[in-house]
């Protein structure tokens, strides 16, 4: 490499840790003829600044694998880290904080809180921390997600819509190490669905901020730089660059065959 700009670039890239990871992540529920292997020994890194779609058919492990990475539920073995933090051994109360500080979430059942204003919504999280906001960033995604006219309005007072980019906006808003979405756009129309993504990947291409999804929805994982499909708890396909046919055939496929015949695909 004769540039040594970009041969600088590329050591620096080397050596910068993944935003989120897990390896050898095994999920086991119940015991015996019961048991439910939820996740078999997935590794998987997530780069910064890259936003990632995980797919797969019902019952693959998706949720359980995103509960896990994002400290709200945890694993049998293997080890899950948030930056440069192992989440193995952490006590619950170490874990809430690490929640709090470096994690972002937007789920498909918003979890906002009714009796608060928009703007006391997106704040809550750094509020219950202690945390200043910060205006100028305030402002700026705020006006990015065009609600800048409604911050003194109630959930029960926005559109489903609003309240998705309410939500989004208490993600964004403390710029945590990564974004966890499970289902975000699941209960949206296909008009709000594309909001919310345009907004989760301008995050990515204006903010560098991480994203990781779970989706069922080809046309969401499109947004994704990257998409990982699941099956029966294991990794069986990792991509960068589709586009939601390629995305849609793989599903179809994943639906009509069983893992193991996958794999000598
Ligand atoms: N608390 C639990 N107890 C027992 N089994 C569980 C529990 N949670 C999940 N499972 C099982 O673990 C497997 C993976 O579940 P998970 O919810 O991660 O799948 P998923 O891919 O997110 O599914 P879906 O797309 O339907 O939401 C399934 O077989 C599920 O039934």
């Amino acid at each position: 490499m004769s540039n040594p700009a970009i041969a600088e670039q590329v050591a620096a890239e080397a050596k910068a840790p993944p935003a989120a990871a897990a390896y050898k992540l095994v999920k086991t529920y119940g015991k015996g003829e019961t048991t439910v292997h939820a996740l078999r020994e997935v590794s998987v890194e997530f780069a910064a600044g890259e936003f990632t779609a995980i797919m797969g058919p019902s019952g693959s492990g998706k949720s359980t694998l995103m509960h896990c990475l994002a400290g709200l539920d945890t694993a049998t073995s293997g080890n899950v880290q948030i930056g440069d933090i192992a989440l193995t051994g952490l006590s619950d109360k170490q874990m809430t904080k690490l929640r709090r500080d470096l994690v972002g979430f937007v789920f498909q059942s918003f979890n906002l809180v009714p009796t608060l204003t928009a703007r006391e919504n997106i704040t809550l999280p750094l509020d219950i921390a202690g945390k200043k906001v910060d205006k100028d960033w305030m402002a700026t995604v705020v006006e990015r997600l065009g609600l800048a006219d409604r911050l003194g309005h109630r959930p029960s007072e926005l559109s489903g819509g609003q309240v998705q980019r309410v939500a989004c906006a208490r993600a964004l808003v403390g710029r945590p190490q990564i974004i966890f979405g499970d289902e975000p756009t699941g209960n949206l129309d296909s008009r709000s669905s594309a909001e919310v993504l345009s907004i989760l990947r301008t995050s990515v291409d204006d903010f560098g901020q991480t994203v990781v999804i779970v989706t069922h929805d080809p046309r969401a994982a499109s947004y994704a730089d990257r998409v990982i499909f699941l099956a029966d708890g294991q990794i069986v396909n990792d991509q960068r660059g589709l586009a939601t046919d390629d995305i849609y055939e793989y599903m179809k496929h994943l639906d009509e065959h069983a893992p193991s015949q996958l794999a000598q695909d």
